[in-house]
């Protein structure tokens, strides 16, 4: 999935001008997995590669319906929940009126969260506590790119919430490094940064610790 998401043209790189990402954390690299939907090819090979895992697992067993995450999970989402024939919602960054989950979610449900990926987690928390105060239990959540370095299980261990993802930072770096995709200087920032995520962020102007900033 790493050398799929690099052909697409996801990644990019930069020793400069860190990516300061929303949740404030800096970062020598983005992801950009809104352009998956354009490749036919690879938006197969992300559902037919997730859903293998997720059965390969059992995080399939007992799922009533389906969850994207607005507003980039709402299409894998939709995708998966065709190729397995169950009920598809979608649930809000922020609730528009009364509510922040649409489609018609019965309480008990359970359900599996698809997201496009994850950085520092705070959408995934938000999603599961919406999920949560609507009733739905929420047990696994599904990403495509999960960039395996700031300390999400702070935010997602409380949730209960098991993550499945097709690739990470480490898994484009080893592929960038046998491809030659970027310049040595590149590949060794982005070995300083997987080395501690958060004394590079610090050291680049962004946030040091999950409580460090809002
Ligand atoms: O906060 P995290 O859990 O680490 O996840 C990062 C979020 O950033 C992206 O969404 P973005 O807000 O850029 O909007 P989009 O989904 O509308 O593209 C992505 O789709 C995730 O939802
Ligand atoms: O932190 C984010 O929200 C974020 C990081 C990233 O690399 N790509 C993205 O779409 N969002």
């Amino acid at each position: 999935m790493a050398t799929a998401l690099l052909d697409a043209g996801c990644v990019s790189a930069r020793r400069d001008e860190p990516f300061r990402l929303p949740s404030g954390w800096a970062s020598p690299v983005y992801i950009d997995c809104r352009r998956i939907i354009s490749f036919p090819k690879l938006r197969r090979q992300v559902v037919d590669q997730g859903l293998a895992h997720l059965r390969a697992v059992g995080a399939l067993e007992g799922v009533e319906a389906i969850v994207g995450g607005e507003a980039s999970g709402i299409a894998l989402a939709a995708w998966m929940a065709d190729a397995l024939d169950l009920p598809l919602h979608y649930v809000r960054k922020k609730a528009a009126g009364q509510s922040q989950i649409e489609g018609v979610m019965h309480a008990g449900d359970r359900v599996l969260l698809v997201d496009d990926m994850m950085a520092g987690g705070q959408s995934k928390q938000r999603f599961c506590q919406a999920l949560g105060a609507a009733g739905a239990q929420v047990r696994d959540l599904f990403i495509v790119f999960d960039y395996g370095t700031f300390p999400t299980q702070a935010l997602l261990a409380p949730l209960g919430i098991r993550v499945h993802a097709l690739a990470s930072w480490r898994d484009v770096l080893e592929v960038a490094r046998e491809r030659g995709d970027f310049a040595p200087a590149i590949l060794s920032e982005l070995e300083v940064f997987l080395s501690d995520p958060a004394a590079w962020s610090q050291a680049h102007g962004g946030r040091a610790h999950y409580a460090a900033a809002g």
